[in-house]
């Protein structure tokens, strides 16, 4: 056995040690029945009683659960640090040293150095017997140098561990030296040090249809964005494979953990596509948090619709832009006049004083014309008509002024209101003439290009208006039928213009209530179906969120940010973005919605520089296109490289599904995980059918359909196509390009006029003028 070898199965014992410890620990809580109250109880001195109980509870939970761990958490301790001592030796709630500086003698002249600190890091807190922590939770001040430390500022930080562990078993350890001049001692040994590095182990894992936490190798930079204050705007970009979305998502997870009852108000996470929300739903329950955040595809956030088809992009250039408020606020005051299967009356009568009084259509009109003169929202002026239409019908009785005392007058007056708008007559009238609308209704009755025409006047040109009023037959005389993404903002903003009443105010949720009772003893499967059946309840309820997290923004159209901002009007934020992957035409028109959206909260902003998704080949390719879409942003620095090279391939004659279909089995054989195949949006039907029979490792996506998501291996297919489908078409294209973790087929049709080596035109253009 080679000595490395030795050191390692020796260094994995030390910590397969220090983990049988911390299983220990957990079994004896599960014993103490009056765990939270008593424990809690005893620690309200220290920090905040809240977050304490809190922490405790969780570790309660970790209890309970014990013996499920070892599925659910495939790594519950994973990174351990050793520390010089602290410089002003003061300890913190959790007992470690607070100071991120070394101490002034901690390291002699001659650069030896003693271990004062030895933390393990994990999901949860464990605290021994005597509250010395056997674990820290991952989110606590105390774990920060495990992911802030670099060996440019090491702080206190000499060895960085990170463990990898399968229930109850350590399996593997990997260490960064981050002091390597010094001759360190631990204990009576020195100080040894395993492998080269976790963060390179994890990136070269096979990918697949799930996103995993990066809890166990979080860098520096990222760190800084979890951690960052939770008040007003936190704003990030970079560039793709830069670790915004997994970031994002481990914010949600140390914002509840930082004020659990801040954010019991709920934290919102907003997600491009259905797909991408599949991909990453699996994160925050992995990271222990479950119930508290909402993950939903912005074509889901209004109740009841669920987008499930695409605009063209001509259409959705023009459903998304601002110049939509105005129109749909004239559908809706328009849309009264729309029949729907009952008739609107031209006339109105009714019985009194023993005569028939009318008021015809003229009449009607004007007092229509009237009634919307005001600026309240449609369905809470009825009240207004029902008044102006009894004030029309007594003028026709010629009574008005023939009583001179006052109060009789009044009297009459009323009992005449009375009589008349109980009628049969009276209220069905009202009821046709001035009915209670719904956004749906509004929406389909926008699919009449006349209509449309007339509602849209002097803000969509009859080209415009006629595009969106086509791509609104899909729906049925109540709105029923395929909405897009953009469809559901329109729906939101007509909820506005029609003054629907608001939704319920959410329910008070007591994170506490989970933890105890006899339904903790439940299996994995019934407690994920019961927290997905959970949030959905709260979401029905919910109309405002704690914290708004926004994935990939640049894509958010304006009247999404007026969706969305409606949401989070008294919230905190965090926004992740990469303008040059925006499939939106308009970022101006997009970035003043925004700004109206989060008003004059402070921001803070944060830049991302360093690609963890593809290797430095794949990105040099997609470079190219970056230089097109949007010149001058550089590229984010990939932090490995496979020296595999992104391969050419053009049809060369075949049908081109059969030379997609050739290279995704090839690629197949090549990599453990997925393969991606990319197409325009207008080929995903075919692409589906090209692939059939290949498994569920391959899948075929539309280009707007790969956003934010990953693969081991992908196709993307006539770079023209994509680049061609929209004016945002080439930033889609980089999109596509940057989506593989390990291996990249460019495949041309003939429209992409592929060269001698099957480089397309797009891809060859910069190194032709850089040559
Ligand atoms: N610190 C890290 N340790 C391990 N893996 C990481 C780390 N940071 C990011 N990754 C991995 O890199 C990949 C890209 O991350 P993510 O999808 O969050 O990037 P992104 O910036 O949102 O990308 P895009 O803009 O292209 O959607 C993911 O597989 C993620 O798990």
């Amino acid at each position: 056995m080679a000595l490395s070898d030795t050191v390692r199965d020796r260094e994995i014992a030390v910590e397969q040690e220090h983990l049988d410890r911390v299983y220990r620990r957990l079994e004896e809580k599960l014993h103490e029945a009056e765990f939270i109250l008593d424990d809690a109880a005893k620690r309200v001195q220290v920090g905040t009683p809240g977050a304490l109980a809190e922490r405790d509870a969780l570790v309660f939970r970790a209890g309970v659960h014990l013996n499920r761990l070892n599925s659910e958490f495939e790594d519950f301790l994973f990174g351990r640090v050793d520390l010089l001592e602290g410089k002003d030796g003061q300890r913190g709630a959790d007992g470690a040293f607070t100071s991120v500086e070394p101490a002034e003698g901690a390291v002699g002249e001659n650069g030896d150095a003693a271990i004062a600190e030895t933390l393990h890091i994990g999901r949860l807190g464990v605290l021994d017997a005597d509250y010395a922590p056997l674990v820290i939770d991952w989110r606590a001040p105390a774990a920060a140098p495990f992911y802030r430390a670099t060996p440019k500022e090491p702080g206190r930080v000499v060895r960085r561990r990170v463990i990898r562990s399968r229930g109850r078993k350590v399996l593997g350890v990997e260490d960064d030296l981050l002091r390597p001049e010094l001759t360190v001692t631990l204990g009576e040994d020195g100080l040894p040090v395993v492998g080269d590095g976790a963060l390179m182990a994890a990136l070269g894992r096979a990918r697949s249809h799930t996103m995993r936490d990066i809890v166990a190798s979080i860098q520096a930079e990222q760190d800084l964005v979890i951690r960052a204050p939770a008040g007003g705007v936190t704003e990030v970009t970079g560039g793709p494979g830069t670790g915004k979305t997994a970031v994002a998502l481990h914010r949600a997870a140390y914002l509840l953990y930082q004020d659990r009852r801040r954010y019991a108000g709920g934290i919102l996470v907003v997600s491009p596509t259905p797909l991408l929300v599949a991909y990453t739903e699996g994160v925050l329950p992995s990271l222990g948090e479950e119930g508290q955040v909402a993950v939903r595809a912005v074509g889901s956030l209004v109740d009841g619709a669920e987008a499930d088809t695409y605009d063209e992009p001509a259409v959705a250039r023009i459903k998304g832009s601002l110049r939509m408020v105005k129109v749909l606020r004239s559908a809706a005051r328009g849309a009264l006049e729309v029949q729907r299967g009952r008739e609107i009356p031209s006339s109105l009568k009714v019985q009194a004083f023993g005569r028939t009084l009318r008021l015809d259509a003229e009449e009607l009109t004007r007092i229509r014309q009237s009634v919307l003169s005001g600026t309240a929202p449609v369905n809470l002026l009825r009240p207004r008509a029902r008044r102006l239409l009894l004030d029309a019908l007594w003028a026709r009785t010629g009574r008005a002024g023939r009583i001179t005392d006052p109060e009789l007058a009044q009297e009459e007056r009323q009992g005449f209101d009375e009589d008349v708008s109980t009628e049969t007559a009276f209220l069905d009238f009202l009821e046709a003439w001035w009915p209670p609308l719904t956004p749906r209704q509004v929406l389909a009755s926008m699919s009449d290009e006349r209509r449309l025409g007339r509602w849209s006047r002097r803000v969509l040109n009859g080209h415009e208006a006629r595009r969106v009023a086509r791509s609104l037959r899909r729906l049925d005389a109540e709105g029923r039928g395929a909405l897009s993404a953009h469809d559901v903002a329109l729906l939101d903003e007509l909820h506005q213009a029609l003054g629907l009443a608001p939704r319920p105010k959410a329910r008070e949720v007591n994170p506490l209530d989970h933890l105890t009772g006899l339904d903790e003893v439940t299996t994995f499967a019934d407690r994920n179906a019961r927290r997905r059946a959970d949030y959905q309840d709260r979401e029905r309820e919910r109309s405002e969120y704690a914290h708004v997290i926004v994935d990939e923004a640049q894509d958010l159209t304006p009247m999404q940010w007026r969706m969305i901002g409606r949401r989070g009007a008294h919230a905190t934020w965090t926004i992740v973005g990469d303008p040059a992957q925006s499939s939106w035409t308009d970022p101006q028109e997009a970035g003043r919605a925004r700004d109206e959206a989060l008003g004059s909260r402070p921001r803070r902003r944060f830049t991302l520089t360093t690609n963890y998704r593809n290797p430095a080949e794949i990105a040099e390719v997609a470079s190219r296109v970056l230089a097109l879409a949007a010149p001058g942003t550089p590229s984010p620095a990939a932090v490995r490289s496979t020296g595999v090279h992104p391969r050419f391939a053009a049809g060369d004659g075949r049908p081109l599904g059969r030379a997609v279909r050739a290279e995704t089995e090839r690629l197949l054989e090549e990599v453990d995980g997925t393969v991606g195949v990319v197409v325009a949006m207008e080929r995903r039907a075919e692409a589906g059918r090209w692939l059939e029979g290949l498994g569920e490792r391959a899948v075929a996506l539309g280009s707007l359909e790969a956003k934010g998501l990953e693969y081991d291996a992908t196709v993307v297919v006539s770079p023209d196509e994509i680049g061609a489908e929209s004016p945002a078409g080439l930033r889609v294209l980089y999109v596509a390009l940057t989506r593989a973790t390990q291996r990249l087929t460019v495949l041309s049709a003939p429209r992409d006029e592929p060269d001698a080596d099957a480089v397309p035109a797009l891809l060859r253009r910069r190194s032709r003028q850089e040559g």
